[in-house]
Order: C-alpha cells, then structure tokens, then sequence
C-alpha cells in the first residue's frame, strides 16, 4: 500500500488496485480551434495540464496501473448524441456552437474528426485502454465499471479537462459505485472560469474524493531511497 497525502486528508491505496484516468484530452478541449475555444471558453492554460498528464502517467505506468483514456464524442451523424428528445442536445455547446455556425457541422467531437483525437503529446500505450464515451460521465453507456471490477480496481486517480464537468461527473459516478476517486489538481482544467475549477475542487474535497497533485503523486510512487551520507 502506498500513502498519499491528499485534501482533506491522506489515502492509502494499491497501485495494482488502481487506474489513472485521463479524461478527454482531446484537441476539441485542450487546443486552439478546438471545440471549447471555438465555444468561447479559455483554453490558453491547458499545456501544462498536458506536461503534467504526461508525467503522471508516466509514473502511474512504472508502478503498474492501468491507464484509461477516455475520448469524449460521437458520430460524424451525432445519432449517439440524441436528437431534440435528450436533455444533450440542448445542454451541449459543441451542439449548440455547430447549430450557430453550420459551416461546424460534423467537424466538433466527430470521431475521425481532428477535434476528437486525443492531443498529439498523449499517447496510450500497449495495455491501456481506451474509451469512447457518449455522455459527460464515464460510466454511462461504456464498459468502464465491468473494465474495473475484473480487475479488482478500487481507486481511481483523475486527470483531465474539464474538472467541473466531465471529471466531477465521472468522479461522482464512480462515489456512487464504491469507487474512491482521487483527482491530481494540476493535470485538471475547467470549463469556464477560474471559481468553476475552485469549486469543483471544493466540491471533491469535501463531499466526494480526495485532492492531490503531481509531484506529490509521483513522489508517492516511486520514494527517494535515503542516503547515509559519511
Ligand atoms: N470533457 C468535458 O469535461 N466536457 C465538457 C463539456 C462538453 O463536453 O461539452
């Protein structure tokens, strides 16, 4: 077992019995021209979540957890989207931005589409998993609790864009099925402004799971040996 510290207090976990979980770090939220830039929301910061997704699954790897990837979208049709009949098609704004600008259409969160590739300095590995998924959580409509459970996984440790939605529901989710969820702060970005990453934090550290970050992560897994120095 290996102590993390974390907010508002430290976890023990196994990292056989763990998965880190990258949510949809795909171009649509984490580049320039991307679906959520082209909404209108602020994705300047988001190459340093990059650089940190990529650190923490680099250490995660080396201490044998599975890494999930999940990949947010649909079909180039957007039938898995739900037509005016789902509470998505009116709540989305990747929906809502193509039915403001049509020249978008089938171009936002289309698989085989560049806005849903995962962004080019991420890249699964043999043995991860990738997912797609239709909805804000990743475990509606996908394999993921069955993935889990075969594997006897108990803590999941969340990075990802964007922390108030698609982390926190997945996060959320996974409560409600007895799944303990970590997230790393410093490989998350929100949707929306500075108070919607604070309060989904909050959210997080007093309701739902635990808070932590990289480094603190990191040096969790993999301790500096003490040296007896003459
Ligand atoms: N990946 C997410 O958190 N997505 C947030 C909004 C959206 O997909 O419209």
């Amino acid at each position: 077992m290996i102590t993390l510290n974390a907010r508002p207090e430290s976890v023990d976990f196994s990292p056989e019995r763990s998965a880190l979980i990258v949510v949809d770090m795909q171009n649509a939220y984490a580049s320039p021209g991307g679906y959520l830039d082209l909404a209108g929301f602020d994705v300047s910061a988001t190459r340093p979540v990059i650089e940190n997704i990529n650190i923490a699954v680099a250490a995660a790897r080396k201490a044998g957890m599975l890494i999930i990837w999940f990949q947010n979208g649909w079909d180039d049709q957007y039938v898995e989207a739900g037509g005016p009949g789902s509470p998505n098609y009116h709540k989305s704004n990747a929906l809502k931005t193509m039915r403001k600008r049509p020249e978008l259409q089938g171009k936002l969160l289309a698989k085989g589409g560049w806005d849903y590739e995962l962004v080019e300095e991420l890249k699964p590995q043999a043995g991860d998993i990738v997912l797609p998924k239709p909805r804000y959580s990743g475990f509606f409509n996908t394999p993921l609790d069955s993935l889990l459970r075969s594997r006897g996984i108990r803590h999941l440790v969340f990075t990802g864009i964007a922390t108030n939605v698609c982390v926190e529901s997945t996060l959320r989710d996974g409560f409600f099925l007895e799944y303990f969820g970590i997230v790393l702060e410093d490989a998350t970005h929100q949707a929306g402004p500075e108070f919607a990453q604070q309060a989904a934090l909050f959210n997080i550290e007093t309701f739902f799971g635990w808070v932590s970050d990289v480094q603190t992560f990191c040096s969790a897994l993999a301790p500096q040996k003490l040296v007896n120095i003459a």
